[in-house]
């Protein structure tokens, strides 16, 4: 059996009980261009916590500041204010030692196109200052975790997107790395693709390794993290499980109608639907959310809020019941949906 376990050893600076990242008001501006503008923040003081074992994400629409807090932890982007601790140091001071103990998958895959596939992870072994013997070890066991053995003597330019990922995660674990940070680790793959990522990032975190990942997928979010924060605009809106979230930020079934194209339906439909909120026990309709193509009513019971639709004479062409999603979430803090 591969162990692809990040075990801790004895020189571990960070405590299981403490963080393996903490930030306090963590910040990132960047300066004006040359060509003139503002300094822009777009990380505006965030305070969160990694804990050991964990996958901890961060969900947010395109700018929201995900990956600029990645490369802030990846130590290639200094913060600019705010407190930032990684296995309890300081990157301002250990940023070599830090980078030796994490692994990096970023939002663009960064393989060399020259090399082969084998090559790729022995190039990155070095640079990590492994033993030759070791090195063809975890080479040989990376491939094999990324089933991608059969092809470790290809050239890399011919691989598909998903291959190439699966690559560069295995090239990102060549040194064992205690806490994997990947940037939107699925983005530009296709559904089958995603969940082969998927499936490896699950088998890595049984093994042990602590991920922190950026996403605006909330499949992705919820089927991968214990953990995440909703971040906008720089700033994090809400944190918790995503069970947590949604039963905090939502009701447990949601109510999507649709009407005809020439919208007169719906602009009749819109006061009586208003008139639903907050009345009637069964089926009460706690809130509406206006969106340019259906309306959504939330309700704890999506039938039962249909039914109250239909009683007021409202007449959609479509309907649909489905359950509370982070994506209602994000909907509910930020009035905007994720792909806005
Ligand atoms: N070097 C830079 N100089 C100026 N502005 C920047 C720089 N890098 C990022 N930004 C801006 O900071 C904001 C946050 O960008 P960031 O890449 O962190 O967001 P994100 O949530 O990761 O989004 P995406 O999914 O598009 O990567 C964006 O408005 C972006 O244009």
């Amino acid at each position: 059996m591969v162990d692809l376990s990040t075990s801790p050893t004895s020189a571990r600076t960070a405590s299981s009980e403490e963080p393996l990242i903490k930030a306090v008001g963590l910040r990132k501006v960047f300066p004006p261009t040359k060509r003139g503008g503002e300094p822009f923040t777009a990380v505006d003081g965030i305070d969160f916590e990694l804990r050991r074992g964990e996958v901890f994400g961060f969900l947010g629409p395109n700018g929201a500041g995900k990956s600029s807090t990645m490369r802030m932890i990846g130590c290639v982007s200094p913060a600019t204010g705010g407190e930032l601790s990684i296995l309890g140091m300081d990157p301002r001071v250990d940023s070599s030692k830090i980078k030796a103990r994490l692994g990096v998958v970023p939002q663009e895959d960064s393989l060399d196109m020259e090399l082969r596939v084998r090559e790729n992870l022995l190039i990155y072994g070095r640079y990590f200052g492994l033993k030759r013997a070791e090195i063809a070890a975890r080479t040989a066991e990376l491939l094999e975790f990324v089933q991608l053995s059969d092809r470790a003597d290809s050239p890399v330019e011919p691989l598909s997107g998903g291959m190439k990922r699966r690559l560069t995660i295995a090239r990102s674990l060549i040194n064992s790395p205690e806490i994997l940070i990947l940037d939107e680790p699925t983005t530009g793959l296709d559904p089958q693709a995603r969940h082969v990522v998927w499936d490896r990032l699950f088998r890595l975190k049984q093994s042990g390794t602590t991920l922190i990942l950026t996403t605006h997928y909330m499949d992705e979010a919820e089927q991968l993290c214990d953990r995440l924060v909703v971040m906008d605009h720089g700033r994090i809106a809400a944190e918790g499980s995503p069970r947590e979230l949604i039963e905090r930020y939502s009701t447990r079934e949601v109510l999507e109608i649709r009407f005809a194209p020439d919208g007169a339906d719906r602009a009749a439909a819109g006061a009586a639907l208003a008139a639903l909120v907050g009345t009637g026990e069964r089926g009460a309709v706690d809130r509406i959310e206006e969106l340019p193509d259906r309306i959504l009513l939330y309700s704890d019971d999506g039938e039962a809020a249909l039914a109250a639709v239909h009683g007021t004479g409202t007449v959609p062409v479509a309907s649909l019941v489905r359950r509370s999603s982070l994506e209602d979430v994000f909907l509910h803090l930020t009035g905007r949906t994720l792909v806005d």
